[in-house]
């Protein structure tokens, strides 16, 4: 199986003939007030699989994640360098509207954030402010059925999001991002703060969900990784020569081959727990 780890590149061996292309990142390059906190990224994100982002704390994982869909614009003192290129279109041009973006390209955050509204405005909030004419107690029933929520909340729509279980509350954030019929679910930590059993219906729900999208996932725990990822990058950090830390893409790798068989010492000693 051939593939550039360095380039982050899938190569049309490790792809199916199925498989094309959503995000194509080229030398990305991330500053926070003027210091590099992420160097030179590429890699190719495949359309409708999960893709994992693993490595020790501040090695940049979210500093990317919120790459996708330009979340570090909201970021006073972040600057972002090189292309990133969604479905052909670099989002780095000045013409590209991030407002839309990120109605294609949807997060998710680490500690689930309904507002403090009903279970059904927390879905119909959004697209009924973003004009949506179709009929919304049709999107509020099939966003919760996608995020395996609706079983558990169709008899109290009208409770607060709130009120829900932390893995509840976070299958319901998962349904207020699908409301918006986004392209893309990114995922910061999305377990974090769940206990274990919301976490494998996070998980089971994420691995229902590439079906038709495609999940950029952050994880700090490689076990998420390797029960749902297709693909994993591994990042890692590196003292410049100012004696500045700094994260890097290590290695991009099927998911199995990340944990059985990857092809960088760092990786290796990263996921044999050896440092980290
Ligand atoms: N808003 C910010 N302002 C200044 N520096 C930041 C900001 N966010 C992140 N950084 C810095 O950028 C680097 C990468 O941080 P980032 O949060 O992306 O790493 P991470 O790999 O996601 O870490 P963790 O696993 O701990 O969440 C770190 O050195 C961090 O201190």
């Amino acid at each position: 199986m051939t593939y550039n780890n360095a380039k982050g590149k899938l190569s049309s061996a490790t792809q199916s003939e199925h498989d094309s292309t959503v995000f194509n990142v080229e030398g990305i390059k991330v500053y926070y007030n003027g210091l590099i906190a992420l160097q030179d990224v590429y890699i190719e994100i495949p359309e409708k699989k999960i893709v994992a982002f693993i490595g020790p704390s501040g090695c940049g994982k979210s500093t990317l994640l919120r790459c996708f869909n330009r979340m570090n614009d909201l970021i006073p003192g972040a600057k972002v360098e090189g292309r990133l290129h969604y479905r052909n279109k670099n989002i780095y041009d000045p013409k590209i509207n991030s407002v839309k973006l990120r109605r294609q390209v949807g997060m998710v955050f680490q500690r689930p954030n309904p507002f403090p509204k009903s279970i059904y405005e927390n879905i119909s909030f959004a697209p009924r402010t973003n004009g949506y004419k179709g009929n919304i107690d049709e999107l509020v029933e099939q966003s919760l059925r996608q995020a395996a929520l609706w079983n558990e909340v169709k008899d109290k729509l009208k409770d607060k999001g709130t009120a829900l279980s932390g893995g509840q509350q976070q299958r319901l954030c998962i349904a207020r991002a699908i409301a918006m019929k986004p392209d893309v679910l990114l995922m910061d930590e999305p377990c974090s703060a769940l206990d274990p059993i919301s976490t494998r219906q996070v998980e089971e729900l994420c691995l229902q969900l590439k079906e038709q999208y495609t999940i950029i996932m952050v994880t700090h725990n490689m076990q998420q990784a390797s029960r749902v990822a297709d693909w994993t990058a591994f990042f890692n950090t590196e003292i410049s020569e100012h004696g500045k830390r700094r994260g890097r893409l290590v290695e991009f790798s099927p998911t199995e081959e990340m944990f059985s068989t990857p092809t960088t010492q760092e990786a290796a000693e990263y996921i044999s727990g050896r440092f980290g």
